[in-house]
């Protein structure tokens, strides 16, 4: 497949008479052919993993993707997990075997069979090691087991049957996937959008399917996962990136995040741009043809009155504002200049009255008066401009407390850049300004002066780089390039490119409307962050997933249903998930104890394994805290030398311990822990993490669950009595 798919990318790239189409097409297969290729090296890491011996005499073979004979028939040999005929081998347990005599569980270390484990699932007798309920058992232990390098690995091998389902679903609103750390939400949601693509990859290849995750680290942390299920092109990104134009990495402060995020802030908005739409305290005079002209509060008025009651967003109603005060200054023209002196009757008829009317429509003094009543708006203009001056708060928030206000504000010393917490803002703000509308050929004219200045940089790079005695050598094709592409030539090759890579088209445009949304670690996300997101996917297709006892920011969620119901009313499905693969049972029944305390009525997930050693406690002196954590971390690394590790800290001092510790040493924040994993986890001071934070029970509960081996706690002060440790 490999080569008879490399044949026909060489052909396609030499096969083109230069004719648009014929470029475009060529465009197509090219990327078509390289992602097939990429499909082929990815699925090169155990390929085949699975086998069914129905009861009839058929067997399945199944693995990462398809594959068909290149016979008359086109006989399968390979199942594509994702094909409904894979599913059994998800689903089918001794208990409930479907028609399953065998399963087989293969491992392979590259084209090497290295085990092989047989699962009888006819023979009646539940085995008495099985759970009953978990399939694939000893290689799901396995793979549980094995160190973590840093990055998700994908588990199609061993997907649960409660898991499978949610794959799977076929419901078409927003499915909220609840359930408690470790119990493969991200694993789930990622497989899910595998999944979606695979079984509608018309639809979806076209408009797209979009993954939010909490921050950069952990979108790096799961990046590996849908390229190594073959499938490339979605769109990863932070709610701070989704803006375009601004990435934003900087967290707020607690109260800010907790201020920004509240429903309250669309008011303020919707405000901040009706207080942008001023009225002259003083008449302005200026000169038009040698007359003065008054622009005065009434005429200003009149003419926002107009603009106002179109209920068109800001930029949109201009021309109106524009319109009604142009036509008052005409009136007013012509009545100085066309009335009678007899009678003060008016000589001018209305055609002449519309003549001043267009003349002063081009009269840049007029209209750069005119502007400051009614000023084009730019979403972060405005809000840069609003949120550092203290007197702009002040009249935007009517009512608010000082201690709020000044959570809004931002030192303008501080820099330009905008935080996470302001990019739904920029959102809210683009909407009610009406910010893309209209404004896309004139981006459309910048992005494509932009690309053939880059490209043509490229040319001289690569012309000019070119060692000549080398040239007898390099590939005909490249040579190739050299004589036929000339800088525009390559230019329009990437914009015809950008329309083909649907991510990447999707994530330059605000209004895009993707065909699946699919958010994780959901219960951060803020009510001004649910506005923003919703408008990226009108059909309200989602995967939600979320652990609600998590919850760390202050504008976060306790509950799906009052986050959903404004958009969706009742039209949504939970689904609970049960069985904490992550975290071994000795330490999770030290974090069930904070989440007793977080909310009795939960019940924590049930951990599938035990890791045979119990967390260690470790009181120390307060001045001994820094060096207790960095020691306990070198320790744990020397007892277990694989896999990775980390400090997970209070806020207060996680830099001075990330400063002592070196960069090899991995020290985290809560806040940045939150959906990564560990083989080995120090917390320090648990009581300080609660402390720090309205939420920070919730923190605690993250912090403990991120280890899959061993966890060790380090203290000065008590231990909070939600910490049962023998
Ligand atoms: N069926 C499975 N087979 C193998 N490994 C699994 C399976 N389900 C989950 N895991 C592993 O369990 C770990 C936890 O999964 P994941 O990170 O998806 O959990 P989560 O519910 O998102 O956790 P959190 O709420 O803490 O972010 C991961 O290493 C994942 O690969």
């Amino acid at each position: 497949m490999r080569q008879s798919t490399g044949r026909r990318l060489r052909t396609a790239l030499v096969e083109s008479d230069g004719t648009p189409q014929s470029q475009s097409e060529r465009e197509s297969y090219e990327r078509m052919y390289s992602d097939d290729l990429t499909k082929y090296d990815a699925a090169e890491h155990n390929l085949y993993f699975g086998r069914l011996d129905l009861d009839d005499g058929e067997t399945r073979r199944i693995g990462r993707i398809g594959i068909l004979d290149d016979d008359e028939q086109d006989t399968t040999l390979l199942l594509d997990w994702r094909a409904p005929l894979a599913r059994p081998f998800y689903l089918a347990t001794p208990a409930a075997p479907d028609s399953v005599a065998l399963r087989r569980h293969v491992r392979t270390r590259n084209r090497r069979v290295v085990a092989v484990n047989d699962e009888r699932l006819d023979s009646g007798d539940l085995d008495a090691t099985s759970r009953g309920d978990v399939v694939n058992e000893a290689a799901l232990i396995g793979a549980l087991n094995a160190a973590r390098t840093g990055e998700m690995t994908d588990i199609v091998e061993t997907i649960q049957r409660e898991q499978d389902i949610i794959i799977r679903s076929s419901h078409r609103g927003v499915t909220v996937v609840q359930g408690g750390p470790g119990t493969g939400k991200t694993a789930v949601a990622l497989h899910r959008a595998a999944y979606l693509l695979y079984t509608h990859r018309e639809i979806l290849g076209r408009s797209g399917v979009l993954i939010i995750g909490p921050n950069d680290d952990f979108l790096r942390y799961i990046g590996q996962v849908l390229p190594s299920l073959g499938e490339t092109g979605v769109l990863l990104s932070t709610v701070g990136d989704l803006y375009p134009g601004v990435s934003a990495d900087r967290p707020d402060d607690r109260h800010a995040a907790g201020v920004k995020g509240d429903l309250a802030m669309v008011e303020v908005l919707r405000t901040a741009v009706r207080e942008a739409q001023i009225l002259p305290t003083e008449p302005v005079t200026v000169r038009f043809d040698g007359y003065p002209l008054v622009i005065d509060r009434a005429l200003v008025k009149r003419a926002r009155g107009r603009a106002r009651s179109s209920r068109r967003p800001h930029n949109q109603a201009r021309p109106i504002f524009l319109r009604s005060a142009l036509d008052a200054l005409a009136e007013q023209h012509a009545t100085r200049i066309g009335s009678s002196t007899i009678d003060g009757s008016q000589l001018m008829s209305a055609g002449d009255v519309a003549d001043i009317r267009d003349e002063m429509e081009q009269d840049p003094t007029i209209l750069r008066a005119l502007a400051r009543f009614w000023p084009q708006l730019t979403p972060d203009g405005l809000l840069r401009e609003v949120l550092s001056d203290p007197d702009r708060i002040r009249v935007a928030t009517p009512g608010w407390g000082a201690d709020e206000r000044d959570a809004l504000w931002r030192d303008p010393r501080a820099g330009t850049g905008f935080t996470v917490g302001d990019v739904p803002l920029l959102d809210e703000l683009a909407e009610i300004i009406g910010f893309d509308a209209g404004d896309d050929e004139r981006e459309q004219q910048a992005q494509w002066r932009r690309q053939l200045t880059e490209a043509q940089d490229a040319l001289d790079i690569l012309t000019g780089s070119a060692p000549q005695d080398l040239e007898d050598e390099l590939d005909p094709e490249i040579l190739m390039a050299y004589d036929l592409i000339d800088a525009e030539q390559l230019a329009s090759r990437q914009t015809r490119r950008q329309t083909l890579t649907t991510a990447e088209r999707a994530h330059a445009d605000r209004t895009w409307a993707f065909g699946h949304v699919i958010v994780d670690e959901a219960q951060e996300i803020s009510a001004m962050g649910w506005r923003m997101i919703m408008r990226r996917i009108p059909n309200r297709w989602m995967t939600i997933i979320g652990d609600t006892a998590q919850t760390g920011d202050p504008a976060g969620t306790s509950d799906w249903g009052s986050v959903l119901e404004p958009y969706v009313a009742a039209r949504w499905r939970q689904h609970d998930l049960t069985v904490n693969y992550r975290t071994p049972a000795e330490i999770m029944t030290v974090a069930a104890g904070v989440l007793a305390a977080i909310d009795p009525t939960r019940t924590p997930p049930t951990s599938i394994r035990r890791a045979g050693v119990a967390p260690t406690v470790l009181r120390v002196s307060s001045d001994g805290i820094i060096d207790a954590a960095i020691t306990a971390d070198i320790a744990g690394h020397d007892a277990d030398a694989a896999g990775v590790s980390a400090i997970i800290a209070p806020d207060a001092i996680v830099d001075e311990i990330a400063a002592a510790a070196g960069a090899d040493v991995r020290v985290l924040a809560v806040t940045a822990c939150k959906g990564l994993e560990f083989d080995r986890t120090v917390v320090v001071e648990p009581a300080a993490i609660i402390a720090q934070s309205p939420r920070g029970l919730n923190d605690l509960y993250v912090a403990l669950t991120r280890a899959t081996q061993r966890l060790t706690l380090i203290h000065a002060a008590d231990l909070p009595d939600c910490l049962t440790l023998d």
